[in-house]
C-alpha cells in the first residue's frame, strides 16, 4: 500500500469519520457548537478538512484552528498538509509568533490562541475567517479565555453588521434594481469549541446554551497502570520506570512527563549514566528532550523517526501533553506533576510552582500512548490519588499577571475590563494591579486610556509589557543594542549551567564574563563573547555541523547552556526583525555603562528593592522581604539599591537577575 492509500485508510478508520456528515450538518445549523471526543478520535486533524470539503471556505474565507501551544500548531498543520497532499503553507498552513507559513491560498490555518488575539488587533471582526475552532479548550490558557470572550463579541458584531448589510441591500433593491453586486458580505462567525476532556456544560452555558456534540469511541486502547504507594522522589521513580520499560516491555518509544528544563536535563544525564551499567546490547536508548524554551528546530527532533533497533525516550514537559502525535510512542510515564505560573495579586508577583495535574491533564497524557496502536500509561501515583485530582486545572487567568492581556484588550478598544464577558472573571485585584502597572509603565493615561504612541507601540510588541517598555526606553538612552540582548537572554531558561561536581570550575569560568554592575550586563558580555566566537568560526568554515560542534565546545568550556544560548541567539534575531519592521533603529551605548544602568533602572523600577540593615532587601512596590539569589554576581557585594527580573519562591523568597540600580532614578520614581 503506498503512502496515499495508507493515509486514506487511516482517515476513514478514525472514530470521527463515521459522524462526518452529522458534524457538518450541526455546524451548518448552529453558530456555536461544542465537540467533546476522546483523544485520538480525529477532531484536530479531520474536522477542518470535513468543513473545507463541505464548502465552508467559499469566497476565499479561512477556517482557523487555535492551539494553546506552538508545537501542536506546527506539527498538526504539517500532518494535515500531508493528508491533503498539498505543500505546507498553501491550502494548509500555520502561524505562530514570529513565523507565518501561510499564503493567500491558505484555507485551513492552524495557529496559537495568542496569535489569533494579535490578529484581532489588526482586524477586530476577524473578517477572513468563516469558522474558528478553539481546540483543547480544557487547557484554559489565559489566551483561550480571553479569546472566547472576544469571539463571542465578534459573533455579535458580525450579526449586527450582517443585519445592517441586509438593510442596505434592501435599500439598494428599492432604489436601484439591478445593482446588487456579488461583493463579499460578512457571514456569521461559526465557532467550535473542542477538547477530549471538557466541562461541556460550563462551556454550553457560557455560549447561551450552545449544543454539545459527543464523538464516541477511540481508535486504540491504552492500559493505565498505577503505583501501589505514592512515590517520595518522582525523578528517581521516572528513571526506574524508564529502565523497567526498556528492559521488560516490547518495542516502542517512551514519553515521560516531567516539570521543567533543569529536571529534564538531569534525568537525561542520569539515564546515560545508568545506561553505562547495562550490558552493551541493552544500551540502545536515545534520549530526546522537549520543553517550551527549547529552540523550535530542536523541539522538532522528537518527531524524527527512531533509528532502527533503538528505543527513543522523550523527556517532556506538558508541552507534549495535548494535540501532538509523536510517532513511535507506545509508553507514557506520567509523574502527575506540572510546573505552573502562580500569581500573588497582593504582592503583584508571579512565580513558578510545581503542582499536581488535573484529571483532564492525566487523560491527555495517557492519550499520547494510543496514537498508532495500543499503548500503556504508567502513572507514578496510586489510583486513589488520581480520584483526588481536580477535574480540570485552575484557569490560567486566575493565576497570572494580567498586564499583557489588559494591554491587548485596551488596544482592541475594550476599555471597561471589569465588564468584559470572561468565562471566569479574574479577581478585581488582579485587574486593578495590572492597570496600575501599565499606568506606571506609561502605557495608560490618567483616564486609563492607551497612550499614544507608547501604549500602542507596547501592545504591538510580542513581548511582556515590561520588556516592550524597556526596548522603547532603550532608544532614548541610546542602548537599544544592549537592551535587545538582555530581553533575548531573559526570554530563555538559565544560560549558566554546571554539573554539581564541577561547580567551582564553573564559577571561575563565569568570572570572565561577570560585571560588577550586575547580572544584566553580565548577560550582555556572555552574549557578545558567544556572538564574537561564532563570527570567528563562521569565517573559518561554512559547514553547519562544524560550526555547531565548535559552538558547543565553547559553551561547555565556559559552562554555558548551549541550548539556551542558541535559543537566545534565535530570539535576538527575531526581535531585531520586529524592531526593523517598526523602523526602530538600534544604537549602542558603547563603554558608557551608566547610560545602560539608567535605562535598566527606568525600565525595571517596578522591581526595585532597597537593602535593609540585616542584609536582606525590601521590594519597594510591595514591601516584601527578599534575599539576593546566590547565583547573582551581586550576591556578595550587596549594593544599596537593586532592580531585579525574577522572584523565586523556595523555602525563602529570592530575587534573581539583578543589577545595581541607578539610585537617583529610583528616587524620582518613588517620590
Ligand atoms: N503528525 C502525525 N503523525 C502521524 N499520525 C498522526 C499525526 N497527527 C495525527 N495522527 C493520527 O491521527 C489520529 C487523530 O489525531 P487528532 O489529533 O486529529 O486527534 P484528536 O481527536 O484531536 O486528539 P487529541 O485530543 O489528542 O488532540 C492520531 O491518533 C494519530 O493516529
Amino acid at each position: 500500500m503506498d503512502r496515499k492509500d495508507a493515509i486514506l485508510q487511516h482517515r476513514t478508520s478514525l472514530p470521527i469519520a463515521s459522524v462526518e456528515m452529522r458534524l457538518v450538518d450541526e455546524v451548518r445549523k448552529h453558530d456555536t457548537i461544542i465537540i467533546v471526543g476522546e483523544t485520538g478520535s480525529g477532531k484536530t486533524t479531520q474536522l477542518p478538512q470535513y468543513l473545507s470539503n463541505a464548502g465552508f471556505c467559499f469566497d476565499g474565507k479561512v477556517i482557523g484552528i487555535t492551539q494553546p501551544r506552538r508545537v501542536a500548531a506546527v506539527t498538526v498543520a504539517k500532518r494535515v498538509a500531508e493528508e491533503c497532499d498539498v505543500q505546507l503553507g498553501q491550502k494548509v498552513g500555520y502561524a505562530i509568533r514570529f513565523e507565518d507559513v501561510t499564503s493567500r491560498s491558505t484555507r485551513i490555518k492552524y495557529m496559537t490562541d495568542g496569535l489569533l488575539l494579535r490578529e484581532a488587533l489588526l482586524d477586530p471582526i476577524l473578517s477572513r475567517y468563516n469558522i474558528i475552532i478553539v481546540d483543547e479548550a480544557h487547557e484554559r490558557t489565559v489566551h483561550t479565555d480571553v479569546l472566547l470572550g472576544l469571539l463571542k463579541k465578534v459573533q455579535d458584531t458580525r450579526l449586527q453588521k450582517q443585519k445592517l448589510d441586509k438593510l442596505d441591500l434592501n435599500n439598494l433593491i428599492q432604489f436601484d434594481n439591478g445593482s446588487q453586486s456579488s461583493n463579499t458580505k460578512l457571514t456569521p462567525l461559526k465557532l467550535i469549541i473542542m477538547s477530549a476532556s471538557l466541562d461541556a456544560k460550563g462551556f454550553s452555558e457560557y455560549f447561551g446554551g450552545a449544543k454539545a456534540f459527543h464523538v464516541q469511541g477511540r481508535q486504540h486502547p491504552v492500559d493505565i497502570l498505577y503505583t501501589y504507594h505514592p512515590e517520595p522522589d518522582y525523578v528517581d521513580a521516572t528513571l526506574i520506570m524508564i529502565f523497567q520499560i526498556h528492559l521488560e516491555e516490547g518495542p516502542g518509544d517512551i514519553l515521560a512527563f516531567l516539570t521543567g528544563q533543569e529536571e529534564i536535563e538531569s534525568v537525561d544525564r542520569l539515564v546515560h549514566e545508568r545506561l553505562k551499567q547495562l550490558p552493551e546490547g541493552s544500551r540502545n536508548v536515545l534520549t530526546v528532550p522537549i520543553y517550551s524554551s527549547l529552540p523550535s528546530e530542536h523541539q522538532m527532533n522528537v518527531f524524527k523517526p527512531t533509528p532502527v533497533s533503538f528505543r527513543k525516550v522523550i523527556l517532556a514537559t506538558n508541552i507534549a501533553e495535548t494535540s501532538v502525535t509523536i510517532p513511535g510512542v507506545k509508553y507514557v510515564i506520567d509523574t502527575g506533576l506540572v510546573k505552573v505560573k502562580n500569581y500573588n495579586p497582593v504582592t503583584g508577583m508571579e512565580s513558578l510552582i510545581i503542582v499536581p495535574i488535573s484529571k483532564a491533564q492525566s487523560l491527555q497524557r495517557s492519550g499520547r500512548a494510543g496514537r498508532e496502536g495500543p499503548g500503556k500509561c504508567f502513572r507514578l501515583y496510586p489510583e486513589s490519588e488520581f480520584w483526588k485530582l481536580k477535574d480540570s486545572a485552575v484557569p490560567e487567568i486566575k493565576r497570572c499577571n494580567l498586564s499583557n492581556i489588559v494591554l491587548q484588550l485596551k488596544a482592541l478598544g475594550i476599555d471597561n475590563l471589569l465588564e468584559f464577558d470572561f468565562m471566569e472573571k479574574p479577581s478585581r485585584e488582579a485587574i486593578t494591579n495590572s492597570l496600575q502597572q501599565l499606568y506606571l509603565l506609561g502605557a495608560l493615561s490618567d483616564d486609563c486610556k492607551l497612550t499614544d504612541p507608547v501604549g500602542f507601540q507596547m501592545a504591538r510588541f510580542p513581548l511582556d509589557p515590561i520588556y516592550s517598555k524597556a526596548l522603547i526606553l532603550s532608544g532614548e538612552f541610546k542602548c537599544s543594542e544592549e537592551m535587545l540582548i538582555v530581553v533575548a537572554m531573559l526570554s530563555v531558561e538559565s544560560i549558566f549551567y554546571s554539573p554539581r561536581e564541577k561547580l567551582e570550575e564553573a564559577r571561575s569560568a563565569w568570572k570572565r564574563f561577570s560585571s560588577s554592575d550586575g547580572d544584566h550586563q553580565t548577560l550582555v558580555i556572555v552574549f557578545r563573547a558567544a556572538a564574537e566566537y561564532l563570527k570567528k568560526i563562521k569565517a573559518a568554515t561554512s559547514k553547519t555541523k562544524a560550526i555547531e560542534k565548535n559552538l558547543n565546545r565553547w559553551c561547555s568550556d565556559n559552562f554555558i547552556n548551549n541550548r539556551s544560548l542558541k535559543h537566545a541567539l534565535d530570539v535576538h534575531s527575531q526581535i531585531k526583525r520586529h524592531l526593523e519592521q517598526i523602523d526602530m533603529s538600534l544604537s549602542s551605548c558603547g563603554d558608557d555603562m551608566l547610560q545602560f544602568r539608567k535605562c535598566l533602572t527606568a525600565s525595571f523600577f517596578l522591581n526595585a528593592a532597597e537593602k535593609q540593615p540585616d542584609g536582606s532587601y525590601r521590594v519597594k512596590a510591595t514591601g516584601q522581604n527578599v534575599q539576593i539569589h546566590p547565583s547573582s554576581v551581586l550576591f556578595r557585594s550587596k549594593p544599596d539599591s537593586i532592580i531585579f527580573n525574577e522572584l523565586v519562591q523556595t523555602n525563602q523568597s529570592y530575587v534573581r537577575t539583578i543589577s545595581r540600580a541607578w539610585s537617583p532614578g529610583l528616587v524620582s520614581y518613588y517620590d
